[in-house]
């Protein structure tokens, strides 16, 4: 299989060479092989091979991944931010064949309409993309097939296994607090709806990853001789003949080697990898590359630029749940997970992220975040009726264990659209160089991305606490409200009916409390973009809409970072779709299969 560590010597030239491995990379070099088995291709990835490694293909092992041992992940640490509590926002990339694809939460969920149709690039409407988003996945359950996909690689289903009695009250409560359950929020219109989640999972129970859905099967079938890739081999920069790209240059087990490309080199690092290797290129703004002693080939200030990550909260509550309804013993380590894998329990086919929902807010809640948000919700909000300002999930299990023990459930809230940027830049020339990483996170004018969070912690406060399961707060886990706030922990040993309870009063000093409390422990849902984006080239922009990096030939980027602007979705979806894209532009300019 040629599938190596060490590339071979007499590999020297190809005619594409994909650098990075990760989701889109996976997608656009399965898609150019098949359009010609004799085009050679090199796809150069930083990470270990992710072939039928169970931490991957067992969706329920996903959070191994997280491990600050991790052999799959590249923890990016900002510095410590005022906005954060001075802390330092941590956000980690995948760093595995498969990218992203192959480490994350395994959760489905597409942007909407007017998300893609605000990217406002030639051929990149909602409508221009449907196709690809389709192209990818074979979806299963109730859907409208004019919307979702049938014969795709990636199989979208509930799994093997799931927790009806806590998606129903999550459901029931969320129904009642005006956010109908709808078969698909993934439709690219619905909004203030909730429904029960679809995941990269096949209905077998198997993770569904760009590796093995796209890159394993042709290494293996005979059919794709010129398919190369090599793992665990880090890529340098890109190498330039006058205004062409030529190659790249990569190290790989302390050896450096530079491979060259005859027709084309697609830079697919994801958001956080490609800017340092455009900038490592000569690709960047004029003072970052002079900073850091790098020759400017092209002055993009756009590169590494404008970084953007949704804000996450994710509260933790005490449930009513058995062991066998949560992935807490994984956590704990009181599951017996050889055991689990051995018999194939259904549960290993499972991510525990049970539901899901869009949410805007109403007058009153528009009433209570004020006259600088009201303005902002009428810019960008109030006529784009298919825009949510959060996204909620419903997750059976905590975090981290607690001391009292149990089984938890959780509710995670992120910003669907955030005003906070930060950045990516190098600060040498080489490849170890430390990264000048700053997520930006709460640093937005006015406070709309805290506001927002402080409006998600609201709502989501509200349904949990009616939720059948729901049997308390921790207190070391929520705001540090005063003794005599009337919104401070509950704890109850039965279920509550949810007619009974009156939403939460918050005074002030409340609203301090929960805005301290979440710029203590604002995290990232992973979902960084943006950071070389398809624009003009005097609007920031690093790539035209055929993905060409600007002012120089034969060098493209697909991947997350070239999404002008943010979708109010979990960003999986999109990075396939970036890939499905990307590989038809490449297949129709290089002629293929014509
Ligand atoms: C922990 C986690 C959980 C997530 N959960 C979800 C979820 O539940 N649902 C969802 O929809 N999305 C989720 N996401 C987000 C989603 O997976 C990503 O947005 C998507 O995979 C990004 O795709 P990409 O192609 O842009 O980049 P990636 O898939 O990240 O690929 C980039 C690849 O480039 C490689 N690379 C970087 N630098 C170099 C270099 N110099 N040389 C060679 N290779 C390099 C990396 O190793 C990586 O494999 C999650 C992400 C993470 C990390």
């Amino acid at each position: 299989m040629p599938l190596y560590t060490e590339l071979p010597a007499d590999i020297e030239s190809v005619d594409v060479i994909i650098a990075g491995g990760g989701t889109a990379a996976c997608v656009v070099a399965s898609r150019l092989s098949d359009a010609d088995p004799s085009l050679s291709i090199l796809v150069v990835e930083a990470g270990p091979n992710s072939y039928q490694d169970p931490t991957i293909t067992v969706p329920f092992l996903f959070f191994s991944h997280l491990m600050p041992t991790s052999k799959t992940m590249t923890f990016h640490v900002g510095q410590p931010s005022p906005f954060l509590g001075d802390r330092p926002a941590i956000v980690p990339t995948a760093k595995v064949l498969g990218g992203g694809s192959a480490v994350n939460f395994l959760m489905y969920s597409r942007g909407q309409r007017s998300d893609f149709d605000s990217w406002a690039m030639p051929g990149w409407s909602a409508d221009e993309l449907l196709p690809y988003m389709k192209k990818f996945e074979t979806y299963h359950g109730k859907c409208d097939t004019a919307v979702h996909g049938t014969d795709g690689p990636i199989h979208i289903s509930e799994g093997t296994f799931s927790v009806p009695r806590a998606t129903d009250t999550f459901v029931h409560v969320s129904e009642k607090m005006g956010w109908k359950e709808q078969p698909d929020i993934s439709d690219l219109k619905t909004v203030n709806a909730v429904q029960r989640a679809k995941r990269y999972i096949s209905p077998q129970g198997q993770r569904q990853d760009a590796s093995h859905a796209y890159l394993h099967p042709r290494l293996m079938d005979g059919k794709h001789p010129n398919l190369h890739v090599v793992v665990e081999s880090k890529v340098v920069s890109v190498t330039f003949d006058g205004d062409r790209a030529s190659g790249v240059t990569f190290v790989s087990g302390g050896t450096t080697r530079t491979i060259k490309a005859s027709k084309q080199v697609v830079v697919s690092c994801g958001a956080c990898g490609t800017p340092p290797v455009l900038e490592r290129s000569g690709i960047g703004a004029k003072d970052v590359l002079e900073r850091a002693n790098v020759p400017v080939l092209v002055d993009l200030p756009g590169v590494g630029d404008g970084y953007e990550d949704h804000h996450t909260m994710t509260y933790q509550y005490k449930s009513d749940l058995a062991a066998e309804e949560t992935l807490d013993g994984i956590i704990t380590g009181t599951f017996d997970i050889p055991g689990m894998l051995q018999r194939g329990d259904k549960i290993t086919g499972w991510n525990c992220l049970e539901g899901t929902g869009k949410l805007r807010p109403d007058d009153k809640d528009l009433g209570h975040l004020g006259p600088q948000f009201q303005e902002v919700w009428d810019r960008d909000f109030k006529n784009q009726a298919d825009r949510p300002l959060t996204l909620m999930v419903l997750i059976m299990g905590g975090e981290e264990p607690v001391p009292e023990g149990g089984q938890h459930f959780s509710m995670s809230v992120f910003t669907a659209y955030p005003y906070s940027r930060g950045h990516m830049h190098i600060t040498g020339p080489g490849v170890d160089d430390p990264l000048d990483f700053d997520a930006g996170l709460f640093n937005d004018d006015n406070s709309i991305d805290l506001l927002t969070c402080r409006w998600a912690y609201k709502k989501q406060r509200e349904v949990a606490r009616r939720l059948n399961i729901f049997r308390g707060e921790f207190k070391d886990k929520m705001p540090a409200y005063s003794a005599n706030s009337k919104a401070k922990a509950e704890e109850y040993n039965k279920a509550v009916s949810s007619d009974t309870l009156a939403d939460h009063e918050y005074t002030a000093e409340d609203d301090a409390a929960i805005d301290e409390f979440i710029k203590k422990r604002v995290s990232t849902p992973w979902h960084s973009l943006g950071t070389a984006k398809m624009a003009p080239r005097e609007a920031k922009g690093v790539v035209d809409e055929t993905l060409s990096v600007y002012g120089i030939k034969g060098l493209k980027i697909a991947d997350l970072s070239i999404c002008p602007k943010n979708v109010a979705a979990h960003t999986n979806a999109t990075a396939f779709m970036v890939g499905e894209k990307a590989a038809d532009i490449l297949i129709k300019e290089l002629g293929l299969g014509a």
